[in-house]
């Protein structure tokens, strides 16, 4: 199946579905929200999964052990958009945000943060050209230039200056940079978490944070090499070559994604 080969990996991917069915009760699948399950707009607030999304991942979740979106999005947005899901767990802002009965549980060590974000996305917007938009997500601050691209420079200059002198994390994204406090939590770490006891995973992402993410899925692979993990890139033309060249396979779009998910769901 793989665009990468691997020892113990079934050769196709009917192959891999018939053995993630054999082990659907040991079997954890993730996914990341943007450009995975919802398909890219200029308006961060105006996505929405794709419409097969929510009915195919709840009946994911009857059929494995586990169902969670990993998202850099908060838990508050994830909810907004499946509100409807209630077997599928939510990692939010990297997993500084958990969803756990019924609440977000946020990690403890980034909440004296929250002020000093709040206060960079007021500075985002006073000195930031007008055409830059900023997305205040309460533990960290993006900065879009989807409608500007020309103006690229000058927001990474900007993003920089305010890590260095604030002392913040950047991850940069599908044009958009994000800053963050500066507390050690990434997808790689949810995932090496949430594979520790499992035999079989998938990781569906499109863009930069969710290669740690398959290096996780590796990671397990090489302790245990029974383990079947397996990445799942989504095509795009921004981060799309340097996500498909660390993935097993590349689907072109979320439609895609959710039509996998619906053919795979067939070997269940
Ligand atoms: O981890 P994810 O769920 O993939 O979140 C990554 C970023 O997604 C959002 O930005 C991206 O999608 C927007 C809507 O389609 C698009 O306008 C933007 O250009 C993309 O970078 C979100 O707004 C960011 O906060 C996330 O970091």
């Amino acid at each position: 199946m793989a665009e990468t080969q691997r020892p113990n990996h079934p050769p196709s991917i009917a192959d891999a579905w018939a053995v993630t069915a054999e082990r659907a009760a040991e079997t954890t699948f993730f996914f990341d929200f943007d450009g995975v399950l919802s398909p890219v707009t200029d308006d961060p607030d105006a996505s929405q999964p794709v419409p097969a999304v929510p009915g195919v991942l709840e009946r994911l979740a009857a059929a494995v052990h586990r169902v969670a979106i990993v998202s850099a999005r908060p838990v508050s947005f994830l909810r907004s958009r499946f509100a409807s899901l209630e077997r599928v767990d939510l990692y939010g802002l990297y997993g500084l945000e958990v969803w756990h009965e019924g609440a977000v549980v946020t990690e403890p060590a980034a909440l004296p943060w929250i002020p000093a974000m709040s206060d960079l996305a007021e500075r985002a917007r006073a000195e930031l050209p007008p055409q830059i938009l900023v997305e205040f997500k309460r533990l960290s601050v993006a900065l879009h230039y989807r409608t500007a691209p020309q103006l690229s420079g000058e927001v990474e200059r900007w993003g920089h200056e305010q890590a260095e002198r604030h002392g913040l994390k950047i991850q940069g994204g599908r044009m958009v940079i994000e800053l963050k406090p500066p507390v050690d939590q990434d997808k790689g770490m949810v995932i090496t978490e949430g594979v520790r006891d499992a035999h079989c995973a998938w990781y569906f992402g499109d863009d930069m944070s969710d290669i740690k993410a398959f290096d996780a899925l590796r990671a397990r692979e090489a302790v245990d090499p029974g383990f079947f993990g397996v990445a799942v890139a989504v095509a795009n033309p921004e981060t799309g070559a340097e996500v498909s060249s660390a993935a097993d396979l590349t689907l072109e779009s979320p439609y895609a994604v959710a039509q996998f998910l619906t053919d795979g769901l067939t070997s269940f």
